[in-house]
């Protein structure tokens, strides 16, 4: 079950890591199939024997978006890769230490679950923008406008809404797999649309359907980073917003799909929690090893989880599957761009109902969620949101009488999402920007 939720990230992965860098490059399509297909198999099963937990592995939308809009405008795709393995190398190391349990500690089970609503916001927010439904007017007010001049008056944007109200309907039939079935119908449907009214979509398969995955891009990697090129402070920044991404998408998706399977107790801890953690910072090694971006953990695990999953061998199930999947990549070239925006959309929602799990009764909780969760698409940052929750916290609490509750470490953390916010003026001043 949750490997037909989650199978769509083979074929709008490289969909998304399309951008192409610094140097003009672009990584190739079918290849990164390939990787993500492999990694996500060899994460999640390492996953569910290690840990016996039901979640499934794969490359995150959240990262790779970061990847492609932010990362790679300034460095090339190998050392964007590079990067991750680093960020993936610090989660180990905070994870096998102890460290990441006492920061999964400190934060409040509202933030993290907060950051998760926040990246299904964003992941559905670049979905609109790449269909063409939420525009730029190039106006100072309104900024933005819905399709052109306020109408659905292209052909990809009409495809893309048949295929979100199509992947809906299916959805709320719970059928299985929906995001899959309305993607093949979306790309089904703007073939037949295509060859009557041509708009530009290219269906030409060069290969066989079934064959041997392309996996050149694996050990694409590039740690020379040419620092003529790039800042030593960019870098540490790009690593900084990977980790404060991956690091807390995991932790607030985790807590949320534990507390769904009921494994989780009042304070959101569950099972197995360090290895669960040192196996979620493999995965972005893994991930960024073959250019697939951070494997992590998946919010759609939850469909398995309602559908009774609570043990490992679901996992590795999950996890075998996707390795099966690996040798039907070619096939994922077909699928056009505002078909794939839809699948964002869906997925956008699904990870809004984490917000379900907070108690926003009170202020000092439903500002900082607020917050988090809305600066991430305004700002098309993970990073922007989940620093402006934590600030945000951490002020209200303490001026309104609860400083007592702030942990110290979340002081730390919202100590350096202030600096990291006044990087520009911080690092004019140091001359280095
Ligand atoms: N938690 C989580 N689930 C996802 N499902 C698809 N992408 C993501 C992601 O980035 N984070």
């Amino acid at each position: 079950m949750t490997f037909v939720t989650m199978a769509y990230i083979v074929i709008l992965n490289p969909l998304i890591l399309n951008t192409p860098d610094v140097d003009g490059n672009t990584l190739a399509g079918t290849a990164v199939a390939a990787s993500t297909a492999l990694t996500a198999g060899v994460m999640t099963i390492l996953f569910g024997l290690v840990t016996r937990l039901p979640f499934a592995f794969a490359a995150g939308l959240g990262i790779n978006a970061f990847l492609a809009f932010s990362v790679v405008g300034t460095v090339t795709w190998p050392e964007a890769m590079a990067l991750v393995m680093i960020n993936g190398v610090i989660i180990v190391l905070l994870a096998a230490t102890g460290l990441r349990k006492m920061i999964f500690d400190a934060v409040p089970v509202q933030l993290k679950l907060a950051i998760t609503v926040g990246i299904g916001l964003f992941i559905a927010f670049i979905g609109f923008v790449n269909a063409g439904f939420v525009t730029a007017t190039n106006n100072p007010s309104p900024p933005v406008d819905l399709g052109i001049g306020g109408s659905v008056a292209s052909l990809p944007t009409l495809l893309f809404v048949i295929t979100l109200l199509l992947g809906g309907v299916l959805m709320a039939l719970r059928v299985k797999g929906a995001i899959l079935i309305a993607l093949v119908g979306g790309t089904v449907l703007g073939a037949i649309v295509n060859a009557i009214w041509p708009f530009g979509l290219n269906f030409g398969l060069t290969g066989a359907i079934v064959g041997l995955p392309d996996l050149s891009l694996v050990g694409q990697v590039d740690f020379g980073f040419d620092l003529a090129k790039v800042s030593g402070v960019a870098l540490v920044m790009f690593v900084f917003t990977l980790l404060f991404s991956n690091f807390f998408d995991a932790m607030g998706t985790m807590t949320g799909l534990a507390k769904e399977a009921d494994l989780a107790d009042a304070k959101g801890d569950f099972p197995r929690i360090k290895s669960a953690l040192i196996v979620e910072g493999l995965g972005a090694i893994a991930g960024g090893g073959t250019s697939s971006s951070s494997a992590t953990v998946f919010v759609e695990s939850g469909a398995g989880i309602g559908e009774g999953a609570r043990t490992g061998l679901a996992t590795v199930v999950t996890g075998a599957m996707f390795l099966i999947a690996m040798f039907f990549t070619p096939l994922t070239s077909l699928v056009p761009g505002a078909v794939a925006a839809a699948a964002l959309v869906l997925v956008g929602a699904l990870m809004l109902s984490q917000i379900k799990n907070i108690d926003l009764s009170d202020f000092r909780v439903l500002l900082p969620v607020f917050l988090t969760a809305t600066v991430m698409p305004m700002t098309y940052s993970i990073a922007n949101g989940i620093g402006a929750g934590f600030v945000s916290w951490i002020v209200v609490n303490a001026f309104s009488g609860r400083a007592k509750t702030i942990h110290p470490l979340l002081w730390v953390v919202g100590v350096g999402f202030v600096v990291f916010f006044a990087r520009g003026p911080i690092e004019a001043l140091f001359g280095v920007a």
